[in-house]
């Protein structure tokens, strides 16, 4: 049953134009393995000049969109911009939206089915924060945002891919161990058999993020239920191509 790995890149809110185009010159150099999928998270200045710039086989990603397709809406970008310069990804519940800038389940839900009708694949992002895995709350933390994603993807999941990204491990330097990773992939399968569907639970594709690099993605790459990385910090340096070939 393959699930083809897919690896994203997130800038976040770094770079300038200089530093961007440089990071596509790398990411063009490559090589980057053909049997793997590659999203670029770019800040929204920088949309529709790195998608003019990118090569075919590399897909662009907004790293946030609102739930509505126009209005007024100060400051935020809708699915449909993201569409009409030509990307076709999103990323949605980063950690940072939902710690830093509050959003709740039910409105990354909202955005993700916004997105989803209008034809933007998502990374949808989960995780639970340190003081939620140091009191055993893991499992529930995870179920529960993907909880709030079901009846926003409904029968979409082959436009989603779900990126665990534990909040503690985000940019701290602290890496989950590939045991951890893979402990909650599979209890998420097996709760998204019973929850979803067991086709949705087998196909569906489940990113690992924080403080992934070069040096550690080819242990988790190897790990059964890991199907990709969601990058960031590493994402803006040329060992993104070494992570991306994890499973080479
Ligand atoms: O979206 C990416 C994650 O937040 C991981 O970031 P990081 O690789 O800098 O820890």
């Amino acid at each position: 049953m393959g699930r083809k790995f897919v690896v994203g890149g997130n800038w976040k809110m770094n770079g300038d134009k200089k530093q961007v185009t440089e990071i596509v010159e790398t990411l063009k150099k490559g090589p980057l393995d053909p049997n793997v999928e590659v999203v670029v998270g770019v800040p929204a200045i920088y949309l529709e000049y790195v998608q003019s710039i990118i090569p075919g086989n590399i897909n662009v990603a907004a790293q946030n969109c609102w739930k509505v397709a126009k209005g007024a809406f100060t400051g935020e970008i809708s699915p449909a911009m993201i569409k009409d310069i030509g990307a076709n990804w999103v990323i949605l519940g980063h950690s940072e939206r939902r710690t830093i800038f509050g959003e709740k389940d039910e409105l990354v839900a909202e955005k993700v089915a916004h997105a989803l009708e209008n034809g933007l694949k998502v990374i949808a992002c989960i995780g639970e924060t340190l003081e939620e895995r140091e009191a055993g709350k893991t499992e529930e933390v995870v179920f529960r945002q993907t909880k709030a994603l079901l009846p926003a993807i409904g029968n979409n999941w082959a436009n989603v891919v779900l990126a665990y990204e534990p909040v503690w491990a985000i940019g701290t330097g602290k890496t989950a161990s590939p045991q951890q990773a893979q402990d909650v992939h599979a209890s998420l399968r097996t709760w998204l058999s019973t929850n979803a569907s067991a086709d949705v639970a087998a196909a569906v594709r489940i990113q690992y993020g924080g403080s992934v690099t070069a040096a550690n993605a080819k242990e988790l790459a190897a790990c059964p239920d890991i199907d990709g990385f969601l990058v960031g910090g590493a994402s803006l340096k040329p060992e993104f191509i070494d992570i991306v070939n994890a499973t080479q």
